[in-house]
């Protein structure tokens, strides 16, 4: 008989989570203890990138690669693409336990899941360690340009955020003109700085904050931006607030100091509770763009890869987010309900709908 814990129980989570398949990855000889979750295929098969991490134990690296696949599931549908959702992790120290055999062997169960799980660079893997799971699978996205791959998907992943938040001020303003908006970016690594650059083409004023103050330092001088404390960056009076750093800066303490009208930016789960808060800044007047309908440039970039790589599609589709964010500002607007249960209801109706389309033969 089954003892568990019903909160640690991995079936009842499954289930909670609405998994199809989760898969527990050991192999002795390399080290290796990773676990591939697919969420749902009823779109496409589940694309999702590989996370490398530290994590204190295990359950904490299920719970995460359950939160993180289910994402997936969502942000692809909502983009439009024929995807479904899934992720990866690998327990360990990206800087001390990745070898070429661990990633290796970790391909090899890709492979075995015969393309219904295909993986991307995610925290702790990069485009190198994507060559060495190519190696033993095709099915993995995000390598080189030099070997027939996308390329550097963060480009695109700003251009993605930068059309979000387009959406937001046409919302809030009446039109779309970034010029003069102030802007504050925290987090200036690969996607924010691609975003300050797009917004001070556009004649933003743009603050922004890093831990990285050597970093910092640079990025400011290179755009002309503004840089500030992290301390400081809810004090400050601007119109749009860009989380391109960690998940959780939207919580009951930053809502209480927060004065601009809009959140947008990359970082994923930016809202620690996503019912509590989503429906607080609802209530507050503050326009919310979910992170998964805006952030989606990266996994676009990838499914244009597996369509046979075109820079234009993929341009074309990462637009699309300024539409896609519309409609769901527009359906929260209509049914006075937060920005996130508004994203979820599109996203879930465009997979209940294919699926009905798929049950025909
Ligand atoms: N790279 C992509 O294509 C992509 C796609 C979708 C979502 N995202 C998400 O966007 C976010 C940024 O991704 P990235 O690729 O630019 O990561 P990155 O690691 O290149 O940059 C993150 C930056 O945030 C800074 N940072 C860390 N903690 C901070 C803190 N407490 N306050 C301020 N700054 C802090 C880091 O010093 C770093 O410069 C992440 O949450 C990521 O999950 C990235």
């Amino acid at each position: 008989m089954l003892t568990q814990n019903p909160d640690d129980s991995i079936f009842n989570q499954l289930e909670a989570f609405g998994h199809k398949k989760v898969v527990f990855c050991s192999d002795p000889d390399t080290g290796l203890k990773a676990i591939i979750a697919v969420h749902d295929t009823t779109l496409g098969p589940a694309l999702g990138g590989t996370r490398m991490w530290a994590y204190k134990n295990e359950v904490d690296a299920l719970q995460d690669v359950l939160r993180l696949s289910k994402s997936m599931t969502y942000k692809s549908a909502i983009a439009g693409l024929n995807l479904g959702g899934g992720k990866a992790v690998i327990i360990g120290d990206s800087r001390k336990d990745k070898t070429e055999a661990l990633l290796r062997k970790f391909g090899r169960f890709i492979k075995n899941l015969n393309g219904e799980f295909i993986t991307a660079v995610d925290v702790g893997t990069n485009p190198r360690d994507m060559e060495y799971i190519r190696m033993e699978t095709q099915h993995v996205m995000g390598v080189p340009e030099s070997i027939g791959g996308s390329g550097d998907p963060t480009p695109i992943a700003a251009l993605g955020v930068f059309m979000g938040i387009k959406a937001c001020v046409k919302e809030l303003y009446g039109n779309d003109n970034i010029t003069g908006k102030t802007i504050i970016v925290q987090g200036i690594g690969h996607v924010g700085e691609n975003l300050v650059k797009l917004l001070r083409d556009e004649n933003a004023k743009v603050y922004i904050s890093d831990i990285n103050e050597e970093l910092l330092g640079q990025i400011a001088k290179k755009y002309g931006a503004q840089a500030v404390s992290n301390n400081s960056i809810f004090d400050i009076d601007a119109d749009i607030y860009a989380p391109c750093a960690l998940g959780a800066t939207v919580n009951t303490q930053t809502i209480s100091k927060l004065k601009c009208g809009i959140i947008a930016g990359s970082a994923n789960n930016q809202l620690q509770d996503e019912t509590v808060h989503g429906q607080m800044l609802l209530e507050k007047g503050i326009l919310f763009a979910p992170d998964y309908v805006i952030n989606a440039g990266g996994i676009i970039n990838c499914y244009s890869e597996l369509m046979g790589f075109s820079k234009k599609r993929t341009m074309q589709l990462t637009e699309n987010i300024y539409e896609a964010t519309r409609n769901v500002l527009k359906l929260s607007k209509a049914e006075n309900i937060s920005t996130v249960v508004a994203a979820n209801k599109i996203a879930e109706k465009r997979i209940a709908d294919i699926k009905k389309v798929k049950s025909t033969y």
